[in-house]
């Protein structure tokens, strides 16, 4: 499939990744006011992960979008939530303030130039969107992956989160987007909480790349609408000497493991302290050009999603830098919504020679860790 046929698909997934977003920021500062900490609006998964009404909100969201742009019918969409829960008898109160926030946002969907209803959607039409995104993958044809809130963590604490969209054909990513709606203008604010106060919904950004086009993309997110100011090119950083270079990863030491990423740094000479940051915000950081390196270490049961990874995988790679598994090799997208034959961690970076040293200090340090 050639990179300029993408144009619909590639403007869809933009233009909904804003709304889509919008709706996220909407719902983080209900969740921020003390009165709602407790009013049901987040619930415990099986894994005990939290999950929001922006999960759901956002999934029924993309999924009736694209359906309505591109037809229903042989739409495949593998995303994070099923409606399992949210079905459930005692989920009713739950379930009207998706439909709430669903229809506040596809309300606004004209001034982000997408199709809106013509009249509110019902709960069972909100069910069916959210429960069309059940598609598993697998290495033919066209998927479009979702995940509607990465960082579900970060976006419960009123810090970093994203919305990650990307589409994929016989196995390979073909565009992606991240919303990060916390993700301040100025890089020092990852570090030092300045993105903890509520500010205007300006300080968050959309990226965006399609694969093999050699650019990606950054937009501001404005309020109530599609900006209308033009995309600034991402590029990576150039920064190659480790000693120089920041690394970032996970805040929660279950989801990576620090002890490992730190020995790794230490031994090839990085002397700044890692920059820990919720969700594919670090995709985003190292695209920007904000750091170096991610590296993400699970233990050895976990195994990655491929929607935590495939917009920020592309995005990253147009911008100029590198993501492979700790062996070296390109992840592997055709295998269904895992990242199977993933070998040990995932390592991102601002160019080859970094890279390089990475992969070359994992088989190092690899026999002395005890992941
Ligand atoms: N035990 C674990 N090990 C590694 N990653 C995990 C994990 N449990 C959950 N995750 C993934 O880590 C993501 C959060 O990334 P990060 O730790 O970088 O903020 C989660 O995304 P969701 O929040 O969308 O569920 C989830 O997919
Ligand atoms: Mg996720």
């Amino acid at each position: 499939m050639a990179v300029e046929s993408l144009e619909t698909e590639m403007d869809t997934a933009v233009r909904v990744v804003h709304l889509a977003s919008s709706l996220c920021v909407k719902v983080q500062e209900k969740l921020r006011l003390p009165s709602s900490t407790n009013n049901g609006h987040v619930k415990s998964k099986d894994d005990d992960s939290p999950v929001t009404v922006a999960d759901w909100g956002v999934q029924a969201i993309v999924s009736w979008v694209l359906a309505e742009v591109f037809g229903g019918q042989n739409l495949s969409i593998v995303a994070e939530e099923d409606t399992e829960s949210l079905s459930k008898a005692e989920s009713l109160g739950l379930l009207g303030a998706v439909s709430n926030a669903v229809n506040e946002a596809l309300s606004e969907a004209p001034k982000y130039g997408l199709p809106k209803p013509d009249k509110p959607l019902g709960s069972s039409d909100i069910l069916k969107a959210i429960s069309r995104c059940n598609s598993l993958g697998g290495p033919k044809g066209r998927h479009w992956v979702l995940d509607p809130v990465d960082g579900t963590l970060g976006f419960v604490r009123g810090d970093q989160y994203a919305v990650a969209l990307a589409l994929i054909e016989n196995g390979k990513v073909l565009l992606g987007v991240l919303g990060c709606p916390n993700y301040p203008v100025k890089k020092e604010c990852l570090s030092n909480g300045c993105n903890q106060t509520t500010g205007s919904v300006s300080k968050g950004c959309v990226m965006y790349a399609k694969k093999g086009s050699g650019q990606a993309w950054m937009q501001p997110l404005v309020s109530g609408g599609f900006p209308e100011s033009a995309a600034t090119v991402l590029k990576v950083s150039t920064v190659d000497d480790p000693v120089l270079a920041t690394v970032c990863e996970p805040v929660e030491r279950a989801n990576s493991n620090h002890l490992f990423t730190a020995g790794l740094a230490n031994s090839m000479g990085v002397r700044k302290q890692p920059l820990r940051v919720y969700s594919m915000v670090k995709y985003a950081a190292i695209a920007r050009g904000d750091a170096e390196v991610f590296m993400k270490f699970a233990q050895s049961s976990y195994k990655e999603k491929i929607w935590d990874h495939a917009a920020g995988v592309v995005i990253v790679e147009e911008a100029g830098g590198v993501v492979t598994d700790a062996g070296g090799r390109e992840l592997d997208f055709s295998k269904g919504v895992y990242l199977e034959g993933l070998d040990r961690g995932i390592v991102a970076s601002s160019g080859q020679v970094l890279h390089e040293k990475i992969i070359g200090a994992v088989y190092a340090s690899w026999e002395s860790s005890s992941l």
